[in-house]
């Protein structure tokens, strides 16, 4: 079966940087992949150019068979994308961005209407109907965006950080809904740096060090008998050490 989202050979270079080295990866469909890495690893940047936000120097990215690079309109119509820092229309409401980000995707105005009530009152971000974006607090900021990712309903939801700054309430909606969506045949990857997190939602995980995928696959396949987070530091943490400490904070 075509996956979801197909990496191969993926690179990118800031100046000196090797920020993503020829990269390699599957999202099988109907999956839930974690993506995890230390600070620096080459999440974002990967995200980035797996949904043809940032143009690789090599490599190709494919959404269900279809290359993000060649043929954008058919790729990016099939995802949806939380991305890193995402830039919003500041002076509207939330209503009003996905009003807006509606119709632009061609949805019918009856139905981007609908589809708006709901994501904003499930969100709990009705309660704040007349606050302009730019007055938004990062938690707000981030569901608003998920929202946006859900409103077209895509097949491949891309979410960087989709729980960073969310509150413990929204956090377990959040999870209703993308369980939901895998459960109706959706694929999701998300980066995380929360392991537990990982744990609880995914049942595929890549690893992801200096660039390039460490580790790959079921949950299960890539932790074995340990826990995700011992998994994690000794593939990623072995390199520099492990864990150190501060002999002068000792008393
Ligand atoms: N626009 C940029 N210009 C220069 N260097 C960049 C740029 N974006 C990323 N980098 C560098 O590329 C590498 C990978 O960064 P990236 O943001 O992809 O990591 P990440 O795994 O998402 O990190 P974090 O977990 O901290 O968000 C880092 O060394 C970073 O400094």
């Amino acid at each position: 079966m075509t996956p979801a989202l197909r990496l191969r050979g993926l690179t990118k270079r800031f100046g000196d940087t090797l920020a993503v080295d020829a990269l390699d990866l599957d999202v099988p469909q109907g999956s839930f992949l974690g993506l995890v890495g230390q600070n620096g690893a080459g999440k974002t940047t990967t995200l980035s150019m797996a949904v043809g936000l940032l143009r690789p120097d090599g490599g190709s990215a494919t959404i269900f068979g279809e290359d993000v690079w060649s043929a954008p309109g058919r790729a990016k119509a099939l995802v949806g994308v939380l991305p890193d820092g995402l830039a919003l229309p500041e002076r509207l409401t939330g209503r009003e961005v996905l009003t807006y980000l509606g119709l632009l995707r061609g949805l019918d105005r009856d139905v981007v209407a609908r589809r708006a009530a709901e994501l904003l009152s499930l969100l709990e971000l009705d309660r704040a109907d007349r606050t302009l974006v730019i007055e938004y607090s990062t938690g707000m900021r981030k569901k608003i965006g998920l929202a946006t990712a859900l409103l077209h309903a895509p097949r491949l939801l891309v979410l960087d950080e989709p729980f960073e700054a969310v509150d413990p309430v929204s956090a377990a909606t959040i999870k209703t809904i993308l369980r939901g969506f895998v459960a109706g045949g959706g694929s999701i990857v998300l980066s995380s740096h929360v392991m537990a997190l990982v744990e609880q939602l995914c049942d595929h995980v890549a690893v992801i060090d200096e660039g390039r995928v460490a580790a790959a696959g079921t949950l299960d396949e890539v932790r074995g008998e340990r826990s995700l987070e011992d998994t994690f530091v000794e593939l990623v943490g072995g390199r520099d050490g492990g864990v150190r400490e501060l002999s002068w904070l000792s008393r």
